[in-house]
């Protein structure tokens, strides 16, 4: 071989999986029309690449998650699944009565990958014939293809249930006997991915990989190995693998830089050159003069290309000097063949000049000290256990139908406009007849927290075709941050004061923080990250100060992703918490003391960031936790400023009962003694957009009842 790609979008290029998932969910087509779907999309793919020229095609298909892919293959189905109608899709979303597995993100992307859950007595067999008939359904259309799958090491560490690798052994052996079969048909090359390795591993979890790939690399009955480590360097993994008997080792040069040649020991590097993490043309003299010190090289993508729009040709509308600086997936393919290419006729290359980095900027705007803002805040005479909720409110189908209209030209500004005003003011009428204390605007007119901020600032372009995988069936369309970040003009300024005016109960301004708005976009790569966070610090920074100025009194700025863009080591985990939290600091400097900061975050497993949730400084933090338990804030230990541990878990259908709430908060309470009752609030875990108001109203209505029978018994 002498190009390949670790992996390519599987949803389809017009989201032909996403839809046919969903009709089989709602029974409008079965099973095997399912897999149809799949087989089309398969067959498209090698078809696709082998025309682009690629050599080695992976078959890296999956029909949700290959995490999950995995986990089933071993037969790793939790007892209460086996019943199920649908055992794989009971797992990843759930059925009636029976909750889906936990999801969570893929490493530092905002892919979410299926936990899968492994017990002592998880008995592993060989089930699953995915790979062998995709190698079948490969060969009959004229293609040899290479299975990939996530190595027995990192599914292991993934999973929950273990002390991590103690079954690891157990798996190997599967794993080895599906070698062996793939052998028997024919297969030469199987990729295992152990992007696991590419963070920082104690030396029993390195003797663990040791093992396992020593007995996988160890029988010759078997197909060449290769293993992928990507999202960054292998570092101490790189002599463990280079020991073992594997064939080739997959090294992400762009994120984990180059590596020493004589590291490899004679095995063969499949080079990763062409980033699969953003948009950005590869400099192809670049990327051939970094490739020149190794011998024996197949060029390659650093990673997967699940993480990038399928194709640049569909996107007429954007701006034609962007548009030459872009590559998505087809491009990038096409970028690799002509890599191996070049580097198969000797070419040399020649490095790019590196980026100047910009001085990080030192400031230090500051708020006066929290007691003084907190009594300087009192003026907004909120009870004991205030209620509100995250900002959004039900999309509804009626609403999704008025934007779609308004971008496809049928519907005027005028018409939308009005739509939107009074579905925020039903939204506000809502809240105030449920008696909620802080209310929302409800963010009706953002199709997404993310997008909309890009679609109103300079230094973004949005694409029209551009999804990615984000889950199962769900795919976002991440803005491109391609120049310098500028607010020329107020972005939620009149709808957060329209909201305010019909009501007498605050309304809290809604604004995404600088480091999500960066983590859920491609970024450009010619300046650091810190320094393009900075930049949006400022754009939301003046927003903040503008809605200040416009009387809101309470705004909130939200960090869902701060724990995503940290990095997979620990020695540089600090740094950039050091500058994500400054630059949150910076946005949220503007507003006066008697305006109170609201933040939120949605993820349960804080502990690796508490000590930067403390110090973002807000005055309100909510935060995920209703299906977690204490587990939020005992990693939060005590905190001085107002706390919002989520009571109702809104990534289900089910409305919390008023005793089972009210437990909950008890349970806050005594978790929390040493803060007083005003400082704890009452709330969601999240934003309530994927919800209907068949399931919010009650639900509010019961968070309302609990927080008053708390107040009466406090
Ligand atoms: C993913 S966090 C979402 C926060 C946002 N304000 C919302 O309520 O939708
Ligand atoms: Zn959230």
């Amino acid at each position: 071989m002498k190009s390949t790609i670790l992996g390519y979008p599987r949803i389809g290029p017009n989201r032909e999986l996403k839809q046919a998932l969903e009709a089989y969910w709602n029974a409008r087509i079965d099973r095997t029309e399912l897999d149809r779907v799949g087989a089309r999309l398969r067959s498209r793919t090698w078809q696709r690449l082998a025309e682009l020229g690629l050599e080695a095609l992976p078959a890296a298909f999956s029909e949700y998650d290959h995490v999950l892919d995995a986990a089933v293959m071993l037969d790793a189905v939790p007892e209460r699944y086996r019943a199920a109608v649908d055992p794989y899709f009971a797992m990843a979303r759930g059925e009636d009565g029976l909750p889906p597995l936990r999801m969570t993100k893929w490493f530092d992307t905002n892919y979410h990958y299926i936990v899968p859950e492994i017990g002592p007595d998880t008995k592993f067999r060989l089930v699953s014939e995915k790979p062998l008939r995709e190698v079948r359904e490969a060969r009959a259309l004229g293609h040899r293809v290479r299975p990939v799958l996530v190595g027995p090491v990192t599914l292991l560490l993934l999973a929950e249930g273990i002390a991590p690798l103690e079954r690891l052994d157990d798996a190997v052996e599967v794993y080895a006997e599906l070698l062996a079969a793939l052998r028997a048909e024919g297969v030469e090359w199987v990729q295992l991915d152990e992007p696991a390795l590419v963070a920082d591993r104690t030396p029993a979890e390195l003797e663990a990989a040791r093992r396992a790939y020593d007995r996988l690399s160890g029988t010759a009955d078997r197909p060449r190995i290769l293993v992928a480590g990507y999202f960054g360097a292998l570092g101490d993994a790189m002599p463990v693998l280079a020991a073992t008997g594997i064939e080739a080792i997959a090294v992400d040069l762009i994120r984990g830089g180059p590596i020493d040649p004589g590291a490899m020991r004679g095995k063969t590097l499949v080079a990763g050159v062409v980033s699969g993490r953003d948009v950005w043309r590869t400099d192809l003299d670049d990327a051939l003069h970094r490739l020149q010190p190794y011998e024996n090289v197949v060029v390659s993508t650093s990673c997967s290309l699940l993480h990038v729009p399928y194709d640049l040709e569909r996107e007429t509308d954007l701006d034609p000097a962007l548009r030459a600086r872009l590559a998505f997936a087809e491009q990038k393919v096409a970028e690799v063949v002509e890599l191996a290419d070049r580097l198969a006729r000797g070419e040399r290359g020649a490095p790019a000049p590196l980026p100047t980095a910009p001085a990080a900027t030192s400031r230090d705007e500051r708020r006066s000290p929290y007691p003084v803002r907190a009594a300087a805040q009192a003026r907004l005479g909120l009870p004991a256990l205030p209620v509100t909720t995250i900002g959004s409110f039900p999309q509804t189908g009626d609403l999704r139908a008025a934007r779609a209209a308004l971008t496809a030209g049928r519907m005027r500004q005028q018409e939308y406009d009005d739509r939107i005003a009074a579905e925020i003011e039903h939204v506000i009428r809502v809240q105030e007849r449920l008696g909620l204390d802080v209310l929302v605007h409800g963010e009706p007119e953002r199709n997404d927290m993310v997008q909309y901020f890009a679609e109103h600032l300079d230094g973004f372009a949005t694409t029209r075709h551009g999804w990615v995988q984000s889950y199962g069936s769900r795919c976002t369309r991440p803005p491109i941050l391609h120049g310098n970040v500028r607010r020329s003009a107020p972005i939620t300024v009149q709808w957060a004061t329209y909201a305010q005016s019909l009501t007498d109960k605050p309304v809290k301004g809604m604004l995404t923080g600088p480091v999500t708005i960066v983590a859920w976009s491609f970024v450009r790569r010619d300046l650091p990250l810190r320094a393009v966070v900075e930049q949006v610090a400022d754009a939301v920074s003046g927003e903040v100060r503008d809605l200040a100025d416009a009387g809101i009194g309470i705004i909130q700025v939200d960090e869902p992703a701060l724990r995503e863009l940290m990095p997979l080591r620990r020695d540089e985990q600090q740094e950039y918490l050091d500058w994500a939290v400054q630059a949150y600091r910076t946005a949220t400097a503007g507003a006066g003391d008697a305006t109170q900061i609201h933040t939120h975050l949605c993820y349960s497993d804080a502990s690796d960031v508490a000590g930067a949730i403390d110090g973002l400084d807000a005055d309100v933090t909510t935060i995920e936790s209703a299906r977690s338990g204490g587990r939020v804030l005992a990693a939060l230990g005590d905190f001085e400023r107002g706390l919002g541990p989520g009571v109702y878990d809104i990534h289900s259908p089910r409305v919390p009962g008023v005793d089972e709430v009210a437990e909950r908060l008890a349970g806050v309470l005594r978790a929390l003694p040493g803060l007083p009752a005003d400082r704890v609030w009452v709330n969601p875990d999240c934003g309530l957009k994927t919800r209907t108001y068949e399931e919010v109203e009650p639900a509010l209505a019961n968070l309302v009842a609990a927080a008053t029978r708390l107040r009466v018994r406090l």
